[in-house]
């Protein structure tokens, strides 16, 4: 079979931050992991990919990333994200280097990008206080806990200042106070920053609180099952998420999980 892929410029005034046209991926050992799916994700939206274990979401992360190149299909960035320098990628493990300081982690990919070391200093304290990790930058990260950890990550994620953040289930190994608190901090900074959010997630009830959509996806391959568009008073806070309003949503985006087989138990 023909293989065309590529990550190609679109538009650069105009057009979509990701847009991905029939994209599938089957892995070397033949695992069909993802697709065909086509989407499209607007600049500055927040979208929340949402499936079942092993659907394909991270996959689809790391074909966005460039960190593996789709089987077929086409991913189309916007230019400046095509540049890699402006996606930021937060993982589910914050994986911090032990070795060295949260200031330490955090500039990694400055000093790697060789910026210079007083600019170096002056992004990572902007980035660390907008995680609100100011005091803990000469911590080490055995000294923090899990949700600070995750803040550590989320100001590497920033400190290159990406337009488009990727975040694949960075929350799910949190206490849900921690990631009650984690989703209001994040809301903020998309809403302060403007940044493209795609973030994956097993949680129903985190994607519908988070996102301004909510992309639901079959069993593997992982497909496009529902998109819906969540509707909800700004800013979200506490209020929605005790309100009926979020309970029905939760429940419908529910209905459309339970719809493509994915809470069935499987032999
Ligand atoms: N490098 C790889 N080589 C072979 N198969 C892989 C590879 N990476 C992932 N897979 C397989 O591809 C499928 C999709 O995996 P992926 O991690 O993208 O799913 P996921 O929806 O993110 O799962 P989870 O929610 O459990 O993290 C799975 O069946 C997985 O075992």
């Amino acid at each position: 079979m023909a293989v065309s892929s590529s990550r190609d410029l679109d538009s650069p005034a105009a057009g979509p931050a990701i847009r991905l046209r029939a994209v599938t991926k089957t892995y070397r050992n033949g695992v069909p992991a993802l697709g065909p799916i086509d989407l499209a994700v607007g600049r500055g939206e927040f979208v929340s990919l949402l499936g079942p274990s092993g659907c394909g979401k991270s996959t689809a992360l790391r074909l966005i990333a460039g960190l593996a190149e789709p089987s077929s299909g086409r991913i189309e960035m916007a230019s400046q994200a095509q540049r890699g320098h402006s996606i930021g990628f937060v993982f589910q493990e914050p994986t911090l280097m032990p070795w060295t300081s949260v200031r330490g982690n955090v500039g990694l990919p400055l000093k790697l990008a060789h910026a210079p070391s007083a600019e170096i200093a002056r992004r990572v304290d902007a980035a660390l206080a907008r995680v609100e990790l100011s005091d803990f930058a000469e911590a080490y990260p055995r000294e923090l806990s899990g949700g600070m950890k995750m803040r550590a990550s989320l100001a590497r994620a920033l400190v290159t200042d990406p337009d488009i953040l990727l975040m694949d289930e960075p929350f799910a190994a949190l206490d849900e106070i921690t990631r009650f608190r984690l989703n209001d901090d994040l809301l903020a900074l998309w809403r302060e920053l403007g940044k493209t959010v795609l973030f994956v997630t097993h949680s129903v009830f985190e994607s519908v609180y988070l996102a301004q959509r909510v992309v639901v996806m079959s069993p593997r391959p992982g497909r496009i099952a529902a998109d819906f568009r969540i509707d909800a008073p700004e800013p979200r806070n506490e209020d929605f998420r005790t309100s009926a309003d979020y309970a029905a949503q939760c429940r419908e985006v529910s209905r459309a999980l339970a719809e493509t087989g994915a809470t069935k138990v499987r032999a």
